[in-house]
């Protein structure tokens, strides 16, 4: 094995759980910060997560605590796995303990409501320069379920310096967990952003009864807006036809395990967001990412007709089936990227 790491993961969602139970159960010494007091109570008491990961045993050597402190101070790698939307708060009450020295690893996918920064430029914003260097985005398909479940799974840590991409590589890589390294920080986190926009649209058309040919053609205009969106904020457009572009596509636009399709197939069968919403503990980040991106997008003047489309049903109140009328009878234009 290599070296074991002291390892904090802030988040006990599904996500979190599972990646704090797969490097606990490598070696490492790790404790899992949860936002709610009782599902440190429970995790501690029967190794199990009913709230985010029901059915999964969690490693005897896992530690538990609901005090940050305890998961930050002293860690030499620190993975962060909060919804998008309570980043900043998170890491802003985190940074007094941080050491100076860790990796800062983000599995959140989602860019943020307010000022409409991708995950990675909210922590440049917060953190000192010199922990900024050692930050990296997790990123790609990989349902929390299915790692728990020990199935094979491929994912990309992208980071400015190779050397802390390379780090969380080894630290993170399990016989069925195989991570791959990427420098585009960018397109790796906005891949993983957007493909929740366009999984919300793909379950509204399984919603609405329509078919695989609507899925596909979503899925590769999908890609095509958001491989537009990455090159006018600086991403390579190769890093779309990698695991956090495509690869994270297809999976949440095909897998039944997608929160994000589910709201959209509900959505397409007519119910109300709010009514969906109400039913969810956990997180469906495309929701506001919708509207991130389509502000994004107006900002920065790139077309994305799916996302305006899946803003207008989710916030404008116009039906589903209208929305893929309009998008099927914009202009004609030639098949672009
Ligand atoms: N679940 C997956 O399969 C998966 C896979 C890859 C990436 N992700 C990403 O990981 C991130 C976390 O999602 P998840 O699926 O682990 O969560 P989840 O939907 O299973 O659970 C919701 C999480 O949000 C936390 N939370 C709610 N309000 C909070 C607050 N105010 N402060 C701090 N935490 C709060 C809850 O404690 C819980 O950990 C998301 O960005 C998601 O897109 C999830
Ligand atoms: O369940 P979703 O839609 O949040 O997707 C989970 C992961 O991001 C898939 O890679």
């Amino acid at each position: 094995m290599e070296m074991q790491e002291n390892i904090g993961v802030i988040g006990a969602g599904s996500w979190g759980t599972t990646l704090a139970d797969l490097l606990a159960k490598k070696g490492h010494n790790v404790t899992l910060w949860a936002y709610e007091p009782e599902l440190v109570e429970e995790m501690t008491q029967t190794r199990s997560n009913s709230l985010f990961l029901p059915g999964i045993s969690l490693s005897p050597e896992l530690k538990f605590t609901n005090v940050l402190q305890e998961a930050v101070a002293g860690k030499t790698v620190l993975l962060f796995v909060v919804p998008s939307q309570v980043t900043r708060s998170v890491i802003k009450s985190a940074l007094p303990f941080i050491s100076g020295s860790a990796l800062i690893v983000s599995a959140s996918k989602g860019i943020e409501l307010d000022t409409l920064k991708t995950v990675s430029q909210i922590y440049e914003e917060i953190l000192p320069q010199e922990l900024s260097a050692n930050f990296s985005a997790l990123s790609g398909p990989s349902f929390a379920r299915e790692v728990a479940q020990e199935m094979p799974t491929a994912v990309a840590v992208a980071s400015g310096r190779q050397d802390v991409a390379k780090h969380v590589q080894h630290t993170f890589t399990t016989r069925f967990f195989r991570v791959y390294t990427n420098d585009d920080v960018t397109g790796v986190e906005l891949g993983g952003a957007i493909k929740n926009v366009i999984a919300i649209a793909a379950g509204i058309s399984d919603g609405l009864g329509f078919g695989h040919n609507t899925r596909a053609a979503l899925i590769t205009r999908g890609l095509a807006e958001m491989t537009r969106l990455g090159r006018a904020m600086g991403a390579q457009t190769a890093t779309f036809a990698g695991l956090a572009g495509i690869g994270d596509l297809v999976l949440t636009c095909t897998g039944d395990l997608s929160r994000n399709r589910s709201v959209g197939i509900k959505l397409g069968e007519g119910r109300r967001l709010a009514e969906i919403l109400g039913e969810m503990r956990m997180v469906a980040e495309g929701v506001k990412t919708t509207e991130s991106a389509y502000n994004l997008a107006s900002r920065l003047k790139v077309e994305m007709p799916i996302t305006e489309k899946v803003y207008q049903v989710l916030y404008k109140d116009k039906p589903a089936r209208e929305a893929v009328l309009e998008l099927m009878t914009r202009d004609l234009k030639a098949e672009d990227f």
